[in-house]
């Protein structure tokens, strides 16, 4: 039969038979009209799709993708069957003794060789696993001929290493003492210090310590691995135990402080100071923040005495005051009832008396009376005035010392305009930084801003918006620097700037980004947009150095800044700094 009549016939059979007019069903028909038989098509994308699937994690799998892919390229189904093959084969090899095979390297490497140094060792391992490339089979059989070659050396006999590999082991004994130093040194000052409430834990460290100084051998570091891990379990639950108690300090604390700040319902200012003290300690409290609370509460301590000393002396004084009040006011009641007898006295003589020549004895004596009697209360009257204006002092003393008492805490650290740090305040916090970043190692650089122009500015709108412009200022820093930078005003206008653990470059970027930020908000006076802009001076705190020596340097550089066009930051020159 001619192809055509054969497609002709198969398309009637497909009809006949009613089957779908696929390609599948059409091209059996064909075979089977043609007497022919079909040839199986190569699925070759299916296949491919399932290599490009396949994961290619070491080696031997990239390998074993490649072989296959290229089997699938060429349409081989013996080739992929050899690769298919080849993987199980692979696959079934016996399993590699890797633990015996690793713990003889490890014995072999510590033997002390004849004619190996350990840095010869050391080199022959390392190129074994540099020329393995991460093939596993590989590096097992070098890694197996390795040690057995080591195996079969002699043992030690003292025969001397060439010069050189002798510097090699030298330079690697000696790092690996450093090390081991720098390690025991680790646990013997650092952690045991650190476990000054778990004694026991405390003496593993420094015991451990020694060990480590002193381990030679495999068996020695088995075991010193082995009480490091323990100890490092066991420290998990001291530093568990620890986060509890503190925890539990910190509410004991929270609780204390509420039930003070219930007992002084009536006294603002304790109120403010517990409320400012229950805020920070609301939050996982740092050094920096744990300074503040001890200063505020030693302030509040200091000062509350004082105060309440001043307080209890004005009421005393109102007491005694009062005292002598009613005492007064006994011997007035005692003259007035007297001056009621003697009247009661001289009306019965009038009521009595013969003739008028009688009654003159008795008028000179009842205006007598009458006289002194006026006397005794225009004296009386006199003393409770004075009274009154002396416990009207009093009252306003103890209002004064109250107020007094609110402001303290403010007061004795920080400006009272702008609520920025005063110069006590800078020399606390100064001492602090200064031995923090002596202690840390870290750079502490320290600025002077001056305001450009303020005296034109008071000039032109008045000392009050000067001081607003001060504050504007300050509001702005205080945006724009970390929580643990600290501002103060030095001066009238000028202001210094502490900045912890920043370089030179970064305090000078800091400083810009300020003026920038100044530039961006405007301040208000009288409806009229004012630009508020400060030179300064920038350097680097020398170590454990004296505040007046930094400021100075400072200062000088904010001279220069004012001297070459203001709005600027120069940074101390190099000749005047050597940080
Ligand atoms: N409003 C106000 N002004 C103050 C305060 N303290 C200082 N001043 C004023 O700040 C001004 C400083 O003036 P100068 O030292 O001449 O400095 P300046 O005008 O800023 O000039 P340059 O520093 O050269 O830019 C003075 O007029 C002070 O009276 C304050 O607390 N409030």
């Amino acid at each position: 039969m001619q192809p055509l009549d054969i497609a002709r016939e198969a398309l009637r059979r497909l009809a006949m038979r009613q089957l779908q007019p696929t390609p599948e069903n059409y091209r059996s028909l064909y075979h089977e009209i043609a007497g022919t038989k079909a040839e199986e098509l190569f699925p070759e994308r299916a296949l491919k799709l399932v290599c490009s699937t396949l994961p290619r994690l070491n080696q031997a799998q990239i390998e074993f993708v490649q072989r296959l892919e290229s089997a699938v390229g060429s349409r081989s189904w013996s080739a992929i069957s050899g690769s298919l093959v080849g993987l199980l084969r692979a696959q079934a090899a016996p399993q590699r003794k890797w633990t015996a095979l690793l713990k003889d390297v490890f014995k072999q490497l510590e033997r002390n060789h004849a004619s190996l140094s350990f840095a010869q060792k050391h080199q022959a391992l390392q190129q074994v696993l540099d020329s393995s490339n991460g093939e596993l089979d590989a590096l097992y059989s070098r890694m197996s001929a390795l040690a057995d070659k080591w195996e079969s050396a002699d043992e030690a006999g003292p025969t001397p290493a060439p010069a050189g590999v002798e510097a090699v082991t030298a330079a690697t004994d000696n790092s690996d003492a450093a090390l081991r130093d720098l390690f025991a040194r680790t646990l013997e000052g650092v952690v045991s210090s650190l476990l000054i409430a778990a004694p026991d834990l405390r003496d593993e460290a420094l015991e451990l310590g020694t060990v480590l100084r002193e381990v030679r051998d495999m068996r020695g570091v088995d075991d010193l691995a082995a009480r490091l891990r323990n100890l490092i379990y066991r420290l998990n639950w001291v530093v568990d135990d620890q986060a509890e108690i503190r925890a539990g300090l910190m509410s004991l604390l929270d609780l204390l402080l509420k039930n003070i700040s219930d007992l002084v319902i009536d006294d603002r200012w304790m109120r403010g100071q517990i409320d400012a003290l229950r805020n920070l300690c609301d939050h996982p409290i740092s050094a920096r923040e744990l300074d503040e609370v001890e200063r505020r509460l030693r302030e509040v301590i200091e000062r509350q005495g004082s105060l309440r000393g001043n307080i209890d002396d004005a009421k005393h004084q109102i007491k005694l005051m009062l005292a002598g009040f009613v005492e007064q006011l006994g011997s007035f009641t005692d003259a007035t009832s007297g001056f009621g007898n003697k009247m009661e006295g001289y009306a019965r003589t009038i009521a009595e008396a013969d003739d008028i020549g009688a009654l003159q004895g008795v008028i000179a004596e009842v205006i007598s009376a009458t006289h002194e009697m006026r006397q005794t209360t225009e004296r009386s009257r006199n003393e409770v005035d004075t009274m009154r204006d002396r416990v009207r002092a009093a009252e306003a003393e103890i209002e004064r010392l109250q107020l007094e008492l609110e402001q303290t805490s403010e007061r004795m650290r920080h400006d009272p305009l702008t609520g920025a740090l005063n110069r006590k305040g800078l020399e606390e916090s100064y001492a602090k930084e200064v031995s923090r970043a002596s202690r840390r190692g870290t750079k502490l650089c320290l600025a002077v801003l001056d305001i450009d122009n303020f005296k034109r500015l008071n000039d032109t709108y008045g000392h009050n918006t000067g001081d607003e412009a001060l504050l504007h200022l300050v509001a702005t820093v205080r945006d724009c620097l970390r929580p643990h930078d600290t501002l103060s005003r030095y001066g009238g206008e000028e202001f210094v700037i502490l900045l912890p653990e920043t370089s030179i470059d970064d305090a000078v970027i800091v400083l810009q980004r300020l003026q920038r930020e100044l530039t961006k908000r405007f301040f208000l006076a009288n409806n009229d947009k004012l630009l508020i802009t400060f030179s300064a001076g920038v350097t680097v705190v020398l170590q454990d150095e004296q505040q007046s020596s930094a400021i100075e340097r400072a200062d000088v550089a904010m001279y220069q800044a004012k001297a070459t066009g203001k709005n600027r930051v120069v940074v101390a020159s190099a000749d005047t700094v050597s940080a």
